[in-house]
Order: C-alpha cells, then sequence, then structure tokens
C-alpha cells in the first residue's frame, strides 16, 4: 500500500470530483480528512465511508474554505491534530457562480491559494516539517475560456498560473513539497447541473443551450478517472510544476509550455 500511514486533507471532499479522490487515497490506505462546507453531505459521506473502509480512517470536518481563521484551525490544525501529521493537500472545493462571481472568486482563487500556504506551513522543509503534495483543482476552462463563464475562466487560469509560480518556489525554497495542477474537461457531478440555474449562471443562463452542446461536442467524464490522475500526481515523485489535463479524447496527459527565453 504505497500510502500506508499518510495524511491527506482534500477541500470539497463529500461529493463529486473530491469524494472520488477521497475514496481512491483510501483504497491506499491513506487516512482523509473530508473539508466541506455542506453538513449533510459531508455526514452522509462519512457513514458511508466508515461502513466501506472501517472507522478511525477519515475525518468529516464541516468548514467554508472562505473563512481563512475557520479553514486555518479547524481543517488544517485538527487534522494535523487528529492524524498526527500531514502529507497531501488537494484543494478542490469549487463553484460555479458567475452572479455573485466574487464569491466564486473567493471559493476558486483565493481559497487555493490560502490552501497552499496553509500546506506549506504544515508540510514544508521552511517550518521543519518533512515535505509533502499539494494538488489544485483548476479545469480545462483555463485552455478552452467559456463564453459561458467569464470569472469561472479567470478563476482557474489564476489556479495555474499561482500553481507554477508555488511549485517553482519550492525548488527554489527546497520546501520539500511537490505542486501540482490538475485540469478536468466536463465530469459528471452536480456543478455540472448548475449550467441549468439562473442563480448560478446570472445572464449567462440564456446560453445554456450552447453550453450544453459543448458539453455533447466534447463528452463527460467520470469523476473516476480524475481521481486516477490525481493518483498519479500524488505517487510521481519527478511530477512538480506540472498541468495536468484530462479530457475524454487524449485521457489523461499534461499541458506542455514553450522554454522560457530572454
Ligand atoms: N464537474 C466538472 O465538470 C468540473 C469540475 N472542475 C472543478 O473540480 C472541482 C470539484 O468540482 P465538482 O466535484 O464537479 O463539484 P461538486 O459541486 O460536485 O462538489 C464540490 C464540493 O465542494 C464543496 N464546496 C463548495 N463550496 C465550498 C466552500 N466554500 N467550502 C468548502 N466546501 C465547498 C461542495 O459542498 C461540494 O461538496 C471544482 O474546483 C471544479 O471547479 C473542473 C473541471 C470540470
Ligand atoms: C456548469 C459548470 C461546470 C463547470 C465545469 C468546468 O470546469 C467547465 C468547463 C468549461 C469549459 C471547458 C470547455 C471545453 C473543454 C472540454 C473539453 C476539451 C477537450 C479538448 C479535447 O482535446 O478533446
Amino acid at each position: 500500500m504505497a500510502l500506508m500511514g499518510r495524511v491527506a486533507l482534500v477541500t470539497g471532499g463529500a461529493q463529486g470530483i473530491g469524494r472520488a479522490a477521497v475514496e481512491a487515497l483510501m483504497r491506499s490506505a491513506a487516512k482523509v480528512s473530508v473539508v466541506d462546507v455542506n453538513q449533510d453531505c459531508g455526514d452522509a459521506c462519512k457513514s458511508e465511508l466508515d461502513a466501506e473502509f472501517g472507522g478511525g480512517s477519515c475525518a468529516f470536518i464541516q468548514c467554508d474554505v472562505t473563512d481563512g481563521d475557520a479553514l486555518r484551525a479547524d481543517a488544517f490544525q485538527k487534522t494535523a491534530d487528529m492524524f498526527g501529521r500531514l502529507d497531501i493537500v488537494i484543494n478542490n472545493a469549487g463553484i460555479n457562480n458567475e452572479k455573485n462571481w466574487e464569491k466564486t472568486i473567493g471559493v476558486n482563487l483565493t481559497s487555493v491559494i490560502k490552501g497552499t500556504y496553509l500546506g506549506l506551513e504544515h508540510m514544508s522543509r521552511e517550518y521543519g516539517k518533512q515535505g509533502g503534495t499539494i494538488i489544485n483543482v483548476s479545469s480545462m476552462a483555463a485552455f478552452m475560456h467559456s463564453p459561458h463563464q467569464p470569472v469561472y475562466t479567470a478563476t482557474k487560469h489564476g489556479v495555474i498560473g499561482f500553481t507554477r509560480a508555488m511549485a517553482d518556489a519550492s525548488v527554489l525554497g527546497n520546501y520539500g513539497v511537490r505542486i501540482n495542477v490538475l485540469c478536468p474537461a466536463f465530469v459528471d457531478t452536480p456543478l455540472l447541473h448548475s449550467v441549468e440555474e439562473e442563480d448560478n449562471m446570472g445572464k449567462f443562463v440564456k446560453f445554456k443551450e450552447d453550453f450544453k452542446r459543448t458539453m455533447d461536442k466534447f463528452g463527460v467524464l467520470q469523476p473516476s478517472l480524475i481521481a486516477d490522475g490525481m493518483m498519479r500526481l500524488i505517487t510521481d515523485a519527478a511530477l512538480n510544476g506540472a498541468v495536468m489535463k484530462i479530457t475524454c479524447s487524449k485521457g489523461i496527459h499534461f499541458h506542455t509550455y514553450e522554454p522560457m527565453s530572454a
């Protein structure tokens, strides 16, 4: 079991992609802290995981990732106290809300930045810790900008830029923490249904048929494949600053960048 004794924290872990990642980690014998704002979904998730894997290997912590104090004290510190260490952080919680677009920036970008910095406090050699790995969840929307979700698209661009910069900082600073980013295309989760809702899409809801045509054109992935990609980012020690894309046509693959030249 590759991850026996390792401890992971997954934000937005109660359903969808995060839940699939939690299950994959537990199948590899890691202990997992599921951090999610949704109490009912988190309670149900914990009961199901306890029934499948036995009690003691996972915890549910109700926490809104946009509450910086709660993220630090209730999520990260409690996880480290409960399981004695932290090795893997998956900053996955995300929303699609063009109406309350400032909240979208808060959840999808600001909280990913905070989650990365907190992960470093618990894992980086800078802080006297043993090292570890961080995955930040972006989207293919960062490559194929979505006219139906301009602010969502902006946050996902931001997650890639921040993650790549931090991955280089980790090398320069000898943090001992690998930091990578994952960009799935459309995935079959409750989030995808938010395209129907004016409360989520705001004025862009009138483009929902166009959005659905794009989904039909590119297809919809299963969360288990995204979890497979995450497990590769976690276990492949050569990966740092990698931008993993997952699409129906190409499966799991990596974005390549031109080398920088003067
Ligand atoms: N479903 C899709 O087609 C794609 C999703 N993504 C990204 O994957 C990530 C996960 O998305 P899905 O699983 O599809 O969504 P989902 O809506 O199924 O699950 C998201 C989870 O995050 C939690 N969450 C939302 N706001 C939160 C907050 N403020 N604090 C704590 N937890 C919060 C929700 O309660 C939920 O359990 C997101 O970052 C999303 O942008 C990326 C590409 C495609
Ligand atoms: C309703 C909210 C759902 C949000 C999910 C998400 O992240 C949205 C992505 C939006 C746009 C991405 C557009 C197209 C990308 C899909 C596939 C590209 C695959 C290209 C290929 O090589 O096949």
